[in-house]
């Protein structure tokens, strides 16, 4: 079994910062779930425009206000504590942050580590791991 704790990964490299959001992923592929789980953080204010192309993903949201767009429909959904959205068609979405949200991701295929989205709002299926392997 594995035992991680949170506020620790987020002193090391598990934590991914980017544009209007950071990521910490507690667990990887090289953990060998078939899949991953990472605690991110949606800054105030943010509109991410995302579009998983070869990942699936689901996002509970634990804390703050916000919503998302599927971008093929205009639908927006709010998004509050206790809302999941999941994203079973590779959606094209757009995430807005009304305040800042706390988010649990799942990703399959698993993250290696170090994704940031590249220009199409997608994560490339090959990427860096984290050297942290605690
Ligand atoms: C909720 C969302 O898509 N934020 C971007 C980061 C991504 N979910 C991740 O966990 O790496
Ligand atoms: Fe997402």
């Amino acid at each position: 079994m594995i035992v991680r704790n949170l506020q620790e990964a987020e002193k090391g490299n598990r934590r991914i910062v980017s544009e209007g959001w950071e990521s910490t992923r507690l667990l990887l592929k090289n953990d060998n779930m078939g899949f991953s789980f990472h605690i991110t953080t949606i800054y105030e204010g943010a509109n991410l425009n995302l579009h998983y192309q070869n990942h699936l993903e689901s996002v509970y949201c634990m804390s703050g206000e916000g919503e998302v767009e599927t971008v093929a429909d205009g639908k927006v959904y709010p998004i509050q504590p206790g809302t999941i959205y999941i994203l079973d068609k590779h959606d094209k979405h757009i995430l807005r942050a009304k305040t800042e949200m706390k988010m649990a991701c799942v990703f399959n295929p698993p993250l290696h580590g170090k994704e940031v989205h590249n220009a199409e709002g997608a994560y490339e299926l090959e990427a860096e791991e984290v050297s942290d392997n605690k």
